[in-house]
């Protein structure tokens, strides 16, 4: 499956690009649904996208926010996705959306991916927008080269879930929804900054290993062409 490539010459204008890009898909929804659903994923990059998002104009309290995967770590812990999203996506306008996180504080990993994905069904099918990031090793979500689960994270032929993970270049254990929970959204976004990412896509456009680079996955084998955001 194809992607586009949406070039940006500054990371604030792709920031305020994204976020109409997204606003619009979620406004959508909730016009023909009467919900919109919104799955996006942590690290350093989306923090200005986030703080965007927060000031347009939509129907937040029928917007449901999660996480497309997690470090398995409480939320007021420095590392964790759920706090990233509380303190640059959940604020102004935003702040009437609902949050599911996916850390569970009495449970371990692989419980914890369990309960979540039974507790996850009520969301719906599919998301009306994903925005995945890109690692430097070519892993998107938390689905890492080497990691325990991703033959299965990556089977389409599998129902949709939550998947437990645990890789060398991972850090913490993971929480990811598997590809089969994402490749089908309404808008599928992946959303990476500077050079150095632009290079790593590249390298994942010319070839087909999945299990080398995950990025590829949906890059190949998405519903609709990936949208891709990218500023230097
Ligand atoms: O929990 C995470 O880390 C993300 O969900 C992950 O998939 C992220 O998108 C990439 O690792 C890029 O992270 P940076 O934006 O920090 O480069």
């Amino acid at each position: 499956m194809a992607s586009t490539l949406n070039s940006f010459e500054h990371r604030s204008a792709l920031a305020a690009g994204l976020a109409d890009r997204v606003a619009t898909q979620l406004t959508a929804g909730i016009e023909t649904r009467g919900s919109a659903t919104l799955a996006v994923s942590g690290g350093s990059t989306p923090k200005a996208f986030f703080e965007a998002l927060s000031t347009r104009d939509i129907d937040w309290a029928k917007v449901t926010v999660t996480l497309v995967d997690e470090r398995y770590v409480p939320a007021d812990n420095p590392r964790s996705n759920h706090l990233l999203v509380a303190e640059h996506l959940l604020q102004n306008k935003a702040a009437e959306a609902a949050f599911i996180p996916l850390y569970r504080d009495d449970q371990d990993v692989e419980r914890a991916a369990e309960g979540v994905t039974v507790d996850m069904a009520s969301l719906g099918h599919p998301f009306d927008v994903v925005v995945l990031g890109m690692g430097g090793d070519g892993h998107t979500a938390s689905f890492f080269p080497g990691g325990d689960h991703l033959g299965q994270a990556l089977d389409l032929s599998l129902p949709p879930r939550v998947f437990a993970m645990q890789a060398e270049g991972a850090g913490e254990p993971r929480l990811t929804f598997s590809f089969s929970a994402l490749h089908d959204a309404r808008l599928l976004v992946l959303h990476i900054e500077g050079n150095e990412k632009k290079a790593v896509l590249e390298t994942a456009l010319a070839g087909t290993d999945e299990a080398d680079m995950p990025i590829r996955a949906p890059l190949l084998r998405a519903a609709s062409p990936v949208e891709i955001y990218w500023a230097p």
